[in-house]
């Protein structure tokens, strides 16, 4: 997938600004940056729901409806299914979908066994993050979007969730939005990071950190966005 020239805009408000990258395949994407900074935006570019103003998203576009057959998503807003069990939810997922994974493999690796029979509705916001991201690669895909996919869980809901993912993601590109610097350091190989709709840097993520004397991603992160930063250290590798 390569992005190109990618811009936004909502009326006045420029929320992607001439974005430029290439992704590398089954790679976990960090897409970070402060509020407002336009990773929803981005995310939601490439997974087909929302249009550009300008720009492309090559190797994609052509293939559209392949492509949303291949494509996993975990939206920042839940979605709120009522009176359907987890089991119910995950078969009528499947059922969507010509090649899936086989529903108990899922409920193993994400360790969901406890409520399996459970209501949606019922769980806790780890279990519902749980089942998301279940749904999210139930039907073995090329690339899935995460949107701030472990906010409000848990130290230990969030290590389960990051295990998990980890586990399925052998052959899947991953988008993922996260406002937990640690967590990317730690779960992501490459870096996407927007301020203001501007693409800061785009790379691998050891490259970034040794640009920055080999600092924790989350002192970077607090001296770019927090004010701190030379315009000058703009780096913006051609891959992702
Ligand atoms: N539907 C919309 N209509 C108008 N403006 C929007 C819309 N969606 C987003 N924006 C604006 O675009 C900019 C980028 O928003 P976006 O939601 O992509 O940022 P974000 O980095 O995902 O933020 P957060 O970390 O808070 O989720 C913001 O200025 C936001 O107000």
């Amino acid at each position: 997938m390569r992005i190109v020239n990618v811009s936004k805009k909502y009326g006045n408000t420029v929320a992607l600004d001439n974005i430029s990258f290439d992704v590398v395949p089954s790679s976990i994407i960090g897409v970070i940056g402060h509020n407002g900074s336009g990773k929803t935006t981005l995310l939601e570019i490439l997974m087909g729901i929302q249009k550009q103003t300008s720009g492309q998203i090559l190797n994609v576009n052509p293939e559209l409806k392949e492509f949303k057959e291949k494509m996993g998503v975990i939206l920042q807003e839940n979605a709120v299914y009522e009176n359907i069990t987890v089991g119910e939810l995950l078969r009528l997922f499947a059922s969507y979908y010509k090649d899936t994974y086989d529903i108990d493999y899922l409920v193993d690796v994400l360790n969901m066994h406890d409520f399996k029979g459970k209501l949606y509705s019922k769980l806790s916001g780890g279990m519902k993050q749980k089942v998301n991201l279940a749904l999210a690669f139930i039907n073995k895909p090329k690339y899935v979007f995460l949107d701030e996919p472990t906010t409000g869980l848990d130290p230990i809901a969030r290590k389960n969730l990051w295990n998990a993912l980890n586990v399925l993601c052998k052959d899947t590109t991953v988008f993922l939005s996260s406002h937990y610097m640690e967590e990317v350091e730690q779960n992501c190989q490459y870096l996407v990071y927007l301020d203001d709709g501007n693409l800061i840097y785009s790379g691998s993520i050891d490259k970034f950190k040794n640009l920055h004397h080999p600092k924790a991603l989350s002192e970077i992160y607090i001296s770019i966005s927090g004010g701190e930063y030379n315009d000058n250290d703009r780096t913006v590798e051609s891959r992702v």
